[in-house]
């Protein structure tokens, strides 16, 4: 059965854990779906992992539709969703919809968009006009200039309220998801009692609908420092297929992450 909005939300009311993995290439989406992960991430850090450039900023529009493209032909029951590159949705909601079109065309089932409460806005137009959005706060890597660097997010009390504002407004907004990346487990858990919609978390706690890490991260492969919430699958493995298995399984039976993974 083909995973959709509905499915996640039926799996979100269950109590069922949503697994999802970073994917960019048709073989690794047809190896994913059938190690039983739920949702393929084509994620902006493919800048990193696949173009060693040392931030998400330089992806581009054309390079995000090309992955997709690639993702999509391998993937035939995983949710495809895409992430909206760095300048190509902060403009205005029109310029929004005409890039996240684009990787609907190209096969996402869903974007993903970076930002706060401010982006309310461009996520309603967008819901609106069939586009599905998942919603990106916390650490959201397309500020690492403004963030000076990436930092856990909501620690302080006034920045813990202002990101429970953001998930909340966007939700109303009409996400169909909510994304928290390096957040105290604490903030994550209130925000999946808050909101409506699924969450899920990276670098957030076991206590969101589901998780979601970089393959690359996950397989051991990408070379660079490793953050905290970071677990390598392939350590305890035979095999890639076995190896993301177990990632799916300790995200279900939610042994994963441990304390040692969140903050
Ligand atoms: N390979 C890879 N994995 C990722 O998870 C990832 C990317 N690339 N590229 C885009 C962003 C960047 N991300 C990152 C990168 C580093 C940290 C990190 O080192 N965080 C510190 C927190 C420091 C603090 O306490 O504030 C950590 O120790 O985890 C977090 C998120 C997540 N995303
Ligand atoms: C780290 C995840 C959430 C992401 O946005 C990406 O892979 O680009
Ligand atoms: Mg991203």
């Amino acid at each position: 059965m083909k995973v959709t909005v509905n499915t996640l939300n039926k799996m979100a009311a269950e109590g069922r854990k949503i697994s999802m993995l970073t994917c960019y290439d048709a073989s690794f989406a047809s190896l994913l779906e059938d190690a039983g992960v739920d949702i393929l991430l084509v994620g902006d850090s493919l800048g990193m992992v696949i173009q060693g450039v040392d931030s998400t900023l330089p992806v581009t529009q054309e390079e995000m539709e090309y992955h997709v493209r690639c993702v999509a032909r391998g993937a035939k029951r995983a949710l495809v969703l895409g992430d909206m590159t760095f300048g190509s949705y902060q403009q205005s909601p029109q310029q929004a919809f005409a890039n996240a079109s684009r990787l609907i065309q190209a096969g996402a089932h869903m974007v993903k968009i970076e930002g706060g409460a401010y982006m309310a806005e461009t996520t309603r137009f967008l819901s609106e006009r069939g586009i599905p959005v998942c919603a990106h706060i916390g650490l959201t890597p397309q500020f690492v200039n403004a963030f000076g660097g990436y930092r856990v997010q909501g620690k302080s009390e006034d920045d813990a309220r202002r990101i429970v504002n953001d998930a909340k407004v966007l939700a109303e907004a009409g996400a169909s998801m909510v994304l928290m990346e390096c957040v105290p487990s604490a903030l994550a858990r209130e925000i999946t009692e808050t909101v409506a919609v699924p969450t899920i978390g990276i670098g957030a706690g076991v206590d969101v609908s589901g998780q979601v890490l970089v393959s690359y991260d996950a397989l051991g492969v990408y070379p660079g420092k490793k953050a905290r919430f970071v677990k390598n699958f392939m350590a305890d493995a035979q095999s890639i297929q076995g190896a993301v298995e177990a990632y799916v399984k300790a995200v279900q039976d939610k042994s994963f992450p441990a304390a040692e993974h969140t903050f």
